[in-house]
């Protein structure tokens, strides 16, 4: 069978490719492997981690942190997030279906593998294997979690990213190994469920590429839900028996804890794919592509998490787009700069464009205004005393070089400083703005006004 193009991987940026595909009315297939569709996305990331996080999030706002201690309901607690977690996932999973059925994609259920740069070979669950070709091929085979061999993993009591989405009893205690992403997402939905959380990590602060204070606005509630933190620590060793694990650090120190969830990074799902039989350059598996996601091999391109960073399913879906845009188009099809990043922990945190830090490397004039959502009416009416919207701009031009939020709504609060840097605005422009009151968007205003008056200030004292 011959298509126009062969999408490997039903996750996010292979599905996006195959809408983009069938909108230009290309001939288009989708091979999955599993016997579910959406990928990490939908299966084991982002989807039900979030789904998970609603019921710990709502449970923080609702004032039941006591009720969430008492043995008893914490576990009819996980019940409720598992149960939400299955049934966002059995909806999403059938929009998707309706949308390739609709829009003519074919499903080809199977594990892909290349003969050659225009030939796949997709192997059944019953092992019966059929070759397609197609002119253009996409691979979009995700990620898993990094399970280093030395870990002993087994799915009950040292866990991964995947597994602890599938636990059915609610440990007393986890000890997560990480200080990232993944790590602070899952610290905030255990430890607002009431169990006894540690954090082990080598750096000194979580979430290290972030800004410091936003970060400590995160620290400090994990702090209130009684994290414990070993930071600036390394795994010597982790073991485990029926009545639990023992983990062992460098420093000799050793936790014990019901369960462990190691989350230190992703590997690519690129080792079945036999990519050197179409000729296709990788790097420890990740695929290397140039700014148009086309491998070295021309007709076949690469996207999503298969491809490295930024890893995340926004930017997937928007690689997979622009990949077949390009690959029949010819053209190059332009992303928006400045790509916004979420952190759905209880506070979020977002953020858009550079860091202090950054700007500093870059030796880049800048100054920075600041509004609490206390002292917004929005902030007091739901009672967020920590949330912090913090604009950086640049003192040459007065535009935006970064926007960092820690608090309620950040990762939608985000999108209207990203719209101003890319459509290439100004603090000028927040403050002209007028915002719905009482809102958490108002922020920008009072940011951008303390921005403002530091600029007069500035120029009134010659600094
Ligand atoms: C816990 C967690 C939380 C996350 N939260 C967020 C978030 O809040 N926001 C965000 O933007 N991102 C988030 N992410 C990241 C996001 O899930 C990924 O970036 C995204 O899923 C990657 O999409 P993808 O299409 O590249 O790959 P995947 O979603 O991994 O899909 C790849 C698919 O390819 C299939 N496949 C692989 N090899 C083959 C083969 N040989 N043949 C056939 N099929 C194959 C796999 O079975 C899989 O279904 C999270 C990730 C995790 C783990
Ligand atoms: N809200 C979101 O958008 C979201 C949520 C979860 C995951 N994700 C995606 O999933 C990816 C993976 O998440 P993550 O938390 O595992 O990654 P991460 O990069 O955020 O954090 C990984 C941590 O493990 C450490 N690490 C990585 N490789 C290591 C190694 N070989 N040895 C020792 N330490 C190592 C890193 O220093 C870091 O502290 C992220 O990059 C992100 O793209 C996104």
């Amino acid at each position: 069978m011959n298509y126009d193009v062969i999408i490997i991987g039903s996750g996010p940026a292979g599905q996006h490719a195959a809408w983009q595909a069938a909108r230009m009315g290309k001939r288009a297939a989708i091979i999955e492997r599993k016997p579910n569709l959406g990928g990490a996305g939908l299966q084991t990331g982002t989807i039900p981690s979030k789904a998970m996080r609603e019921v710990a999030y709502q449970l923080t706002r609702s004032g039941g942190m006591r009720q969430a201690h008492d043995g008893r309901s914490r576990h009819g607690l996980l019940a409720d997030a598992v149960r939400r977690k299955e049934g966002v996932i059995a909806q999403q999973e059938s929009v998707i279906l309706q949308r390739i059925l609709r829009s003519g994609v074919a499903l080809i259920p199977g594990e892909a593998c290349f003969v050659d740069a225009h030939t796949i070979a997709v192997t059944d669950q019953a092992g019966n294997t059929r070759q397609i070709t197609a002119d253009v091929i996409v691979l979009a085979a995700g990620s898993r979690p990094r399970r280093p061999a030395d870990v002993p993993f087994n799915k009950k009591s040292v866990l991964d990213s995947t597994s602890i989405l599938n636990l059915r009893h609610l440990p007393d205690s986890l000890l997560v190994v990480g200080g990232g992403v993944i790590a602070c997402e899952f610290v905030s939905i255990f430890a607002a469920l009431g169990v006894a959380v540690s954090v082990v990590d080598s750096h000194a602060q979580l979430l290290e590429y972030l800004s410091e204070d936003v970060v400590a606005v995160l620290a400090d509630s994990f702090l209130d839900m009684g994290v414990k933190f070993y930071m600036q620590e390394r795994v010597a060793q982790i073991s485990c028996d029926d009545s639990g694990t023992l983990t062992t650090l460098v420093s000799g120190a050793q936790i014990r804890a019901d369960a462990v969830l190691y989350a230190q990074g992703r590997e690519p799902n690129s080792e079945g794919l036999q990519v050197a039989r179409a000729g296709i350059a990788a790097k420890d598996g990740w695929i290397a592509v140039n700014q148009h996601f086309q491998t070295s091999v021309p007709n076949i391109f690469a996207v999503g998490d298969l491809i490295g960073r930024p890893a995340l399913a926004s930017t997937g879906m928007e690689q997979g787009r622009a990949a077949v845009l390009y690959a029949f188009g010819g053209e190059a099809h332009v992303t928006a700069d400045n790509l916004p990043m979420a952190v759905y922990t209880i506070p979020e945190i977002s953020y858009v464009g550079k860091t202090e830090r950054e700007v500093q490397q870059e030796n880049i004039p800048y100054l920075i205004g600041r509004a609490y959502f206390k002292d917004s009416a929005r902030g007091q009416i739901i009672g967020d005393a920590q949330g912090l919207l913090k604009l950086i701009i640049d003192t040459r031009n007065e535009k935006l070089l970064g926007v960092h939020i820690v608090g309620e709504q950040a990762s939608e609060l985000v999108h209207i400083g990203q719209l101003v840097m890319n459509l290439n605005g100004t603090v000028r422009d927040l403050v002209a703005n007028v915002f719905n009151y009482p809102t958490l968007a108002e922020c920008y205003k009072l940011a951008a006004l303390d921005c403002t008056h530091q600029l007069e200030q500035r120029k009134l004292t010659g600094v």
